[in-house]
This record gives C-alpha cells, structure tokens and sequence, in this order.
C-alpha cells in the first residue's frame, strides 16, 4: 500500500513520515492552505528525504508557468494538481522532469468517467473529497458506478481510524492524508502519522 503524508512544514514531521515507512511527502504550495508553505522551506525539507521517496509539491489553481518555477525551486520530484487543469499541463511537468499526480475531486471524477474515461489512465489518479484539505471523507459507494482502474489514489477525510475500512472497501493502490494526522488544523503530529501509516499497512 503506497501511502503519502501531505502538508508538511518541518523537519520534525518529514522525518517522522520517512521514518514510519512513507512512500511519498507532500508540500502544499496551494495559497490559502494552513499548509501552505514557500519553495526555499520546502528546498530544505527534501535534502533529508532519501532517493525512492516521492517528494510532491500540491497545487491548486495556478498556472503551469507559476507551478513549474515554483517545483523546480523547491527540488520537487513531483507534482500533484488539484484544479481540473488540462492534460497538456501534465505532459509538460512529464517533460520537465516531473512525475505527476493529478487530484479530481470524487464529483470531477464521476462525470469525466462518464464523458472522457480514456483520459482517467493518461496519469495517475487521486480522487478526492469536494473540498481539498478539508479533512471529510466522501462516500465510498459513489465510486460503485464506475470503479477507478489503475494505480489510483485515494484521498479525502482519511484517519488512522478509518483507512483500513477505506482500503478494504474500494481497494485504491494508495492513500493520501493531511488533515487526519494533525493534532490541530495544519499541525502535523508524529504520533498521528506513525498510527497512520501502520493502520494503513495493516501492522
Ligand atoms: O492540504 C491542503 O490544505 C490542500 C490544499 C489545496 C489542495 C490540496 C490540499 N491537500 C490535499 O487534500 C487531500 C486530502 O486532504 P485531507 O486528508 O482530507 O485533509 C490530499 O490529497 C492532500 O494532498
């Protein structure tokens, strides 16, 4: 199970989230987050994370020119975007260097695999609650229709209490978190993402 702990700020928690097993750690570079945080904190953060971890950088809204500057200043090897940007964005990050991740919320989601589902393999998948960041989960049930295929990653309201019930029931190759291992809105907490990511590896 491939797990990412997202918006992270400090030294403390990266480690805590590369010591407890973390595939990926994420960076929210979105304005308006409690999360957010400036490419130069970030450029430090990543020295410490060893080669084979995901270090993503999360964006929302911006543009392509804006975010590519803003990853490669903060030595990102990923970038996750949240904003129902076009496909061609994600090719140029792919040319760039980049690997991508692109975030739908679970509404986005059901129409594309209604109307476009050829473009929902094109790069990995999140699916997400309505609101990024917000800490509520959607319900499982509304994926029933129309089932992600691929290496997809779940996201939205995801705690140590409720991921492995999450898992069992949609079965997603990942799952992402943010609010659910803070001890207060945008406070990451070290016990938190230990419990989390043993409840999602099922130890
Ligand atoms: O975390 C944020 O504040 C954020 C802001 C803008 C875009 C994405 C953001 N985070 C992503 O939101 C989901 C789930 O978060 P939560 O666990 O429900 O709080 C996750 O993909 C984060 O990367």
């Amino acid at each position: 199970m491939f797990v990412k702990i997202c918006g992270l700020r400090e030294p403390l928690t990266v480690d805590a989230a590369v010591q407890s097993g973390a595939d990926a750690v994420g960076f929210v570079f979105a304005p308006g987050s409690p999360r957010t945080v400036d490419a130069a904190t970030v450029r430090q953060l990543v020295q410490s994370v060893p080669d084979g971890i995901q270090t993503v950088g999360v964006f929302r809204r911006q543009p392509i020119e804006e975010v590519l500057a803003t990853a490669h200043l903060a030595g990102v090897n990923t970038v996750q975007l949240h904003g129902g940007e076009p496909l061609d964005d994600f090719d140029r990050l792919r040319a760039e260097g980049f690997g991508t991740i692109r975030a739908l919320s679970i509404d986005e989601y059901a129409h594309e695999a209604r109307t476009a589902p050829e473009g929902l393999l094109a790069h990995r998948l999140l699916i997400d609650a309505p609101i990024p960041g917000a800490g509520e989960p959607f319900n499982p049930a509304a994926l029933d229709a129309h089932p992600p295929q691929g290496d997809w990653l779940l996201a939205g309201g995801l705690t140590p209490e409720n991921v492995a019930e999450l898992i069992a029931a949609v079965s997603p190759a990942g799952v992402d978190v943010s609010s659910g291992v803070e001890s207060t809105r945008g406070q990451k907490d070290v016990s938190l993402i230990r419990a989390f990511l043993a409840a999602a590896r099922g130890v």
